[in-house]
């Protein structure tokens, strides 16, 4: 893939040229409003199985030029959708130093500072997740909104190892913790709607389950995300900071977002 870029002449608006799906239906991110939410009493709260890795495992932190992201461990799946869908990677988007609004979906039109997305693959129907990315029922991801608060030594275990990924392709292992840490209070409140993977080749393709309660971490920490990472490559003469690693919110017509909860 050349290299992604979300803003200037090789933008998100080009995407649909090489990927033709990025301007097909079924498109995320979107905004959550009022009136395309209706609670749904059948939205259970989520299984967590296997997510607390011991640190004795590594998970493999990458900056693959355009994301920082994790490989996750394969032992780590979640219960109570469709089918089983097992863990494959997380990974982040944020906006910049003079901007943190970098989460993808928005509430009520606002955007929170920045957003993680867990992805898994359905492990029940698909061997693996490249056999899973193009299929209807192939993928689940799980956003948690991020917003500025107190330090949050959770996410610390991921973004204190920043220095050691800042350009494209480098690589650190993280020893093992539960990733449980990273969801926020009450996770049975989410929003729930059928949409794509936000990146080329957006394949609509995600069940997505978007928490309703953002998780807080610190000003220093965002600011570490917003500065730390390139997408560039360490000797590149002319480096391009890895910042505003976003899409916009994609029309939703006659269409409905379900919530497991009563506002
Ligand atoms: N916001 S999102 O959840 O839609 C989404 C991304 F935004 C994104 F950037 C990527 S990425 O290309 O792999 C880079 C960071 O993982 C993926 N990775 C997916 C897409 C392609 C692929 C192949 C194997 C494993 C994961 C993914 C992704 F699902
Ligand atoms: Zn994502």
């Amino acid at each position: 893939m050349s290299l992604l870029t979300y803003a200037g002449p090789d933008g998100e608006k080009t995407w649909p040229k090489k990927y033709p799906f990025c301007g097909g239906v079924f498109q995320s991110p979107i905004d959550f409003h009022r009136d395309i939410l209706q609670y749904d009493s059948n939205l259970s709260p989520l299984e967590f199985i296997g997510y607390n890795v011991p640190s004795t495992n590594q998970f493999t932190l990458t900056n693959n030029g355009h994301s920082v992201k994790m490989y996750l461990s394969p032992t780590m799946h979640i219960r109570n959708l469709p089918f089983e869908y097992t863990a494959s990677q997380l990974h982040l988007h944020w906006g910049n130093r003079n901007k943190s609004e970098g989460s993808e979906h928005t509430v009520s039109g606002k955007h929170f500072a920045a957003e993680l997305h867990i992805v898994h693959y359905n492990s029940e129907k698909y061997p693996d997740v490249t056999a899973a990315m193009d299929k209807a029922d192939g993928l689940a991801v799980l956003a948690i909104l991020l917003e500025i608060g107190p330090f949050n030594p959770s996410y610390e275990k991921i973004f204190r190892h920043f220095q050691n990924v800042k350009y494209k392709d480098q690589m650190v292992q993280v020893p093992g913790f539960n990733i449980q840490e990273l969801l926020p209070d009450r996770p049975d409140e989410y929003y729930r709607y059928e949409g794509s993977l936000t990146t080329p080749p957006c394949y609509p393709s995600v069940l997505w389950t978007v928490f309703r309660h953002p998780v807080k971490i610190s000003q220093e920490q965002l600011l570490a995300l917003e500065t730390a990472m390139y997408c560039t490559e360490s000797d590149d003469p002319e480096p391009l900071e890895m910042v505003d690693n976003f899409r916009n919110v994609q029309e939703f017509r006659e269409r409905l977002v379900f919530i497991s909860f009563r506002e």
